[in-house]
Order: C-alpha cells, then sequence, then structure tokens
C-alpha cells in the first residue's frame, strides 16, 4: 500500500491542464481564468463626482462664498462648458466634473437660492472626486489562473471583457457500479439500496467546476462494465464506484485493465478509501473509487478535487488543511492515515464516535475531516491536530 502523499503525486502525473476556450461574461463564473487579461479602460474614464452637489475650483472654497449655476453634470450627461471664477455646476455622484472645477461641495452644506449658492459654514475638506483611473487603468491586469467569483465578474464587466478565456471544464464520467443499486427514485428489490455516492460525487464535482456526467448503473458483469467503459470513452476523466475490492464480484480492476487501462497504484494506507485505483485508460484517466458510500466521498475530497484542480490549470497542490485543537480526548491511530468525521465548532474538534464508512447521515453533520497521521499516538483535549473543511 502506498501512502495518501504518494497517491496523489502520482494521480497528479496522470492528468494536464486542459485548453482554454472563451465564454461570454455571464458564463464566466465559477470558471479558472486561464490567461491573464487586461482592462480595456480606464475606470472612471475620467474625473467623477463622488457625491451630489456642487462642482467649484477648489481654492474658491471658502464659507460664504458665493456662486452662480451656470449648468448641470449628471451621470451619462456631463456638462460641456469651462466654469470660471465665481461660477459653478450642479452635479451628481458619478458625473464627469466640469472643466475648471476640481472640488464637489455636498448639497448638504449648500444654500441655494435660485440659481446662487452660499457655502455654508461647515465645509468638510474633502475634494469629493473620484481621479480617472482611481480604480483601475487602460492595460492593468488580473492574473491568472484565477477561480472567477462574484467580485471578478464585475471586476472584468467594468473592465469591459464580454468574452473571457477559461480553462475548460474537465468532463468526468461517473459509473456506480453494483446489482444491488437503483436510481433515487426507483422502488428497489428486497436486496437492493439506492445509489447514493454517485449523486454526492456529482455534486463536488459541479462544485469544483468539472462537468461530471451520471452514466447509468453498471452492473457486476464483465459486458455490463465495458459497456459503461465504453460510454466513458470520451470523457478526461472516468471515476467508477464499487467493485474495487477483493470479493467475487469486485470486477472494475480487471474489466478496466482488460480495456487497456495502464495502472498507476492500487491501495492506499488511508482509511477510509483503502481499495482505491487508477490509472491512464485510452486518453483519459481512471479513478476507480471503494464503494462505501462514505470511502467514495473521502477520497472525492482528497484526491478527486486536487485532480480537478490541476486539470482546471489551478497548480498541483493536495486539498488544503487547517489545524485546530481537540475538543477532547482521543486513542492512538492505526497503520492508516484516518480521515475521520468531525465538527469544528468554538470548543474545537470533536470527532463523532461512529466512523463506520457506510454513514452517510454522520458525514452530513460533519463540517470537517480530521485527519490522524499513521501511528499518530494517542491525542488529549487542547492537542493541536489538522481538519480539513468540507
Ligand atoms: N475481505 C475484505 N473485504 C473488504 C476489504 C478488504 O480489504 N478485504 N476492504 C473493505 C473496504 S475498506 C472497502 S472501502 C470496501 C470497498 O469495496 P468495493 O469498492 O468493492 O465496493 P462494493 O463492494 O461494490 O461496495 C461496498 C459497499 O458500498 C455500497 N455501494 C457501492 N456503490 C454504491 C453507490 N454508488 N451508492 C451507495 N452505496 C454504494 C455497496 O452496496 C456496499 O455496501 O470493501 C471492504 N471489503
Ligand atoms: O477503505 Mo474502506 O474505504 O475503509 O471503508
Amino acid at each position: 500500500m502506498i501512502t495518501v502523499e504518494e497517491a496523489l503525486s502520482q494521480l497528479f502525473a496522470l492528468v494536464s491542464p486542459l485548453d482554454a476556450e472563451n465564454v461570454v461574461l455571464r458564463d464566466a463564473h465559477g470558471r479558472v481564468l486561464a490567461t491573464p487579461i487586461q482592462a480595456r479602460r480606464d475606470q472612471p474614464p475620467f474625473p467623477a463626482s463622488a457625491m451630489d452637489g456642487y462642482a467649484i475650483a477648489g481654492q474658491d472654497a471658502t464659507v460664504g462664498r458665493q456662486f452662480s449655476v451656470i449648468g448641470e453634470s449628471a451621470a451619462g450627461h456631463g456638462f460641456s462648458g469651462t466654469v470660471g471664477p465665481g461660477q459653478t455646476v450642479r452635479i451628481f455622484t458619478g458625473a464627469p466634473m466640469p472643466a475648471g472645477t476640481d472640488r464637489v461641495i455636498i448639497q448638504e452644506d449648500v444654500i441655494r437660492d435660485g440659481d446662487t449658492i452660499t457655502l455654508g459654514d461647515r465645509l468638510d475638506d474633502k475634494p469629493h472626486v473620484r481621479p480617472a483611473g482611481a480604480d483601475f487603468r487602460i492595460g492593468d491586469s488580473i492574473s491568472a489562473p484565477r477561480l472567477l467569483g462574484p467580485s471578478d465578474i464585475a471586476l472584468l464587466a467594468a473592465m469591459n471583457i464580454a468574452e473571457v478565456p477559461v480553462t475548460r471544464r474537465p468532463v468526468v464520467a461517473i459509473i456506480p457500479t453494483g446489482d444491488e443499486l437503483v436510481q433515487p427514485g426507483e422502488t428497489p428489490g428486497d436486496d437492493q439500496i439506492i445509489a447514493s455516492n454517485s449523486y454526492g460525487l456529482a455534486a463536488l464535482l459541479d462544485r469544483l467546476g468539472a462537468q461530471p456526467r451520471l452514466l447509468p448503473i453498471a452492473h457486476d458483469t464483465i459486458p455490463s462494465l465495458e459497456l459503461a467503459f465504453e460510454l466513458a470513452s470520451d470523457a478526461d476523466l472516468i471515476v467508477t464506484i464499487g467493485g474495487a475490492s477483493v470479493g467475487d464480484h469486485d470486477l472494475v480492476g480487471d474489466v478496466a485493465q482488460a480495456q487497456g487501462m495502464d495502472r498507476a497504484f492500487y491501495k492506499i494506507a488511508m482509511r477510509p478509501g483503502k481499495p482505491l485505483m487508477a490509472g491512464r485508460m485510452g486518453t483519459a484517466t481512471m479513478i476507480g473509487l471503494p464503494g462505501n458510500p462514505v470511502s467514495a466521498m473521502v477520497c472525492g475530497h482528497i484526491f478527486l478535487a486536487p485532480v480537478i484542480r490541476k486539470m482546471l490549470g489551478q497548480g498541483a497542490a493536495p486539498v488544503p488543511r487547517q489545524t485546530a485543537a481537540l475538543a477532547h480526548n482521543i486513542g492512538a491511530n492505526g497503520p492508516r492515515e484516518h480521515y475521520m468525521r468531525a465538527h469544528f465548532g468554538p470548543d474545537g474538534v470533536r470527532i463523532f464516535d461512529r466512523q463506520d464508512s457506510a454513514l452517510l447521515s454522520v458525514l452530513a453533520d460533519a463540517n470537517c475531516l480530521a485527519v490522524r497521521p499513521i501511528s499518530d499516538p494517542a491525542r488529549t483535549k487542547g492537542d493541536t491536530i489538522e481538519i480539513i473543511p468540507i
């Protein structure tokens, strides 16, 4: 059995960043910027008022001074003339500062009488002007790779970027396997259960920015698994679930190899997740996950997530860990790195008692996985351990 670290580095060797494609701005949210992008304009493109008030020449801002109002500058409708001594222009937030002005007196500090204003006695000392290019200048760039969030989308829009180069989303074929499985909503037979982790993994892959394709459930027969691999052959990544262990009906590894899978590894010193396998299969990478629902989901967090990030051009790094204090004592760990369902709250990390890899309800209550290194000794309340938020 190899370590989690070794398995991850072998997985990274199996995948490469995908090509870039252009998408319209509206579709760029959640995608990874593939190449740096440059602003096409200055923002603001002109010195702009930050307040509603009156634009004047700053040196004339003295208490009691009077100005005659000669026009208006509104957002989208600037004032085309020049403002001379003793003159002002009514101005609104976002409007261009007229020529001859460099300060806005907010309307609360002005008394207006007809077309004359008088500056009040409590003037602030701020210009209330946003200089041209204060936000960004033409040519300023957003570096890549970068996972584009809502703030980035707003910035790209302001930069007048209508099409965004992003990394293609990896197509991930998910193959649930097992005669005992039926789809949610179907009526299971007496010996059957509902396929669950296939849906959990599809959701995880959605969240990672991949394009999951949930294939029909494959039976525990060679022809059914062969058909499933055929259906999956044009994917970037093929993920099987179940049939990975040593039972008589665990055929996934054998069929994959008969179909030309070049196996990189099988079995990891990890709990849950021991019977994980991976390799190249034609143009795709194949990852065979264990069937136990929690094992598959934990492998999704620990292996699929970093692999997808590498394919999206976000670099090759394990899933980030944090440190936190234990809320209670725990016993020693065994010979496999243990990813334990736990809850991190104000009193520290509480590791759940029940860790059977069939228990999805315990996974749903967890907000992190507490990582116990191989042969980690017993720990006491307050000790620092590593956790992975999930
Ligand atoms: N003699 C041994 N038995 C087992 C070993 C071992 O080392 N020696 N390893 C155990 C470990 S650890 C795991 S993990 C499981 C993994 O087995 P498989 O990958 O072959 O998975 P299955 O046998 O097909 O299924 C296990 C379990 O999970 C349920 N399952 C499978 N797919 C789904 C799905 N899509 N949705 C929901 N549930 C699913 C399945 O019904 C089984 O209950 O092997 C141990 N055995
Ligand atoms: O590795 Mo199994 O995944 O412990 O349940």
